[in-house]
């Protein structure tokens, strides 16, 4: 029965296991020079200033490392662009500002808001004890899977609306509008993201992000912590996917061709290099420039200690889309007018499943996999 369930399987969800009961099976791409299928890319010299670039924390565009992939026009790889003591500036948001009110997370499905007002203040005395204890509950920015900002998205319905918006973080656009930027997108405009939090065990199943109305501005993927095998597959689940690595700062830009391509992250991985932390998370005390003020103020040492226990084995990704075309409005649509709780997500995925289990998962409307 399961072998016959197996067989008909499709090509991606066949990879997707792979990946996701072994390491790093041969063949995932690693972005450097000489590497197979990998190019270098022009970006968009002049378009950026360095003053702006440093605002954000991003090194001038001259020193960014970009990559094409053989086969997927539109798609963008950049190596690490962050200043150092950047990468720690965008944790500390991800974790203390960002999960706060009035945007919208997972433990909301559970808990009153009251409960999940503050994850940052609950968690953080806990949170610095990980290092000496092993066996402990879990705190609840532990817990934490999700963060939607901006037009919240809606995982029941796959959809964004109107009047479930909040203000979009202007760090965050700023930071998105400058990488836009640099890849040749003068007018994109961050309206909604989707933060993830994964463990070392977590997964992303196989999904395409297709509920923004505007399909021309790309997808804009920032990484954080621990290591990731990212699948990029084509437009059916037939289709095989590549594997790639994703360490932290790495940047993608899904636009063009690749926008709508299915993809999934089976994997987290321990970062290359052997310390607890990447090298670019290590050092996070560093000194402003002196000539360009940052948009957000740099990670204090006792928020760093709370944030170096947290990524010891974590991976945060926060991917920005903008929903709407230029000048550009949601339809009318009657059922739209509802208030539409969300009941949870399929998308994040927590233990390696044995295959006859994850077969067996009853499938519904939200699950990735039945797309
Ligand atoms: O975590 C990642 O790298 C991918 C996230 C993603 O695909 C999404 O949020 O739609
Ligand atoms: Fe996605």
């Amino acid at each position: 029965m399961a072998a016959a369930m197996l067989e008909g399987e499709e090509v991606f969800r066949k990879i997707f296991r792979l990946y996701r009961r072994s390491p790093e099976p041969a063949g995932t791409v690693h972005f450097q020079p000489g590497e197979k299928a990998v190019r270098c890319a022009q970006l968009a010299v002049g378009a950026l200033s360095d003053q702006d670039a440093g605002r954000v924390g991003l090194q001038p565009l001259e020193q960014w490392k970009a990559y094409h992939l053989e086969g997927y026009p539109g798609f963008l790889f950049i190596n690490n662009p962050f200043l150092p003591g950047w990468q720690p500036r965008w944790v500390r948001q991800c974790l203390k500002l960002y999960p706060c009110k009035p945007n919208v997370c997972n433990l909301d499905l559970h808990m009153s808001s009251e409960q999940t007002a503050n994850l940052w203040s609950i968690s953080e005395k806990q949170l610095r004890k990980k290092m000496t204890q092993k066996r402990r509950e879990k705190t609840l920015l532990e817990k934490l899977r999700w963060v939607t900002l901006g037009f919240h998205y809606n995982w029941d319905t796959k959809k964004y609306y109107k009047e479930k918006f909040t203000p979009f973080p202007a760090d965050l656009a700023e930071l998105s509008r400058c990488v836009a930027l640099a890849c040749g997108f003068s007018n994109f405009k961050a309206e909604a993201a989707i933060l993830n939090y994964y463990h070392m065990d977590s997964s992303l199943g196989i999904h395409k992000d297709e509920a923004e109305l505007d399909h021309h501005s790309p997808l804009l993927s920032f990484s954080f912590g621990q290591s990731s095998i990212f699948l990029l597959g084509g437009q059916s689940r037939e289709v095989a996917p590549t594997a790639m690595m994703m360490n932290s700062g790495d940047i993608m830009v899904m636009s063009g061709a690749s926008r709508l391509l299915y993809h999934a992250v089976p994997r987290i991985l321990r970062h290359p290099g052997g310390g607890i932390l990447p090298p670019g998370l290590s050092d996070p005390i560093c000194g402003e420039d002196p000539y360009i003020k940052g948009l957000t103020e740099p990670c204090s040492p006792q928020d760093w200690e709370v944030c170096a226990a947290y990524l010891q084995d974590s991976r945060i990704n926060m991917t920005v889309r903008q929903v709407l075309e230029e000048g550009g409005s949601f339809p009318k649509d009657k059922s739209d007018q509802n208030d539409h709780m969300t009941t949870g997500d399929s998308y994040h995925n927590e233990e390696i499943l044995e295959p006859e289990l994850q077969i067996k998962r009853p499938k519904t409307s939200q699950m990735p996999q039945d797309e």
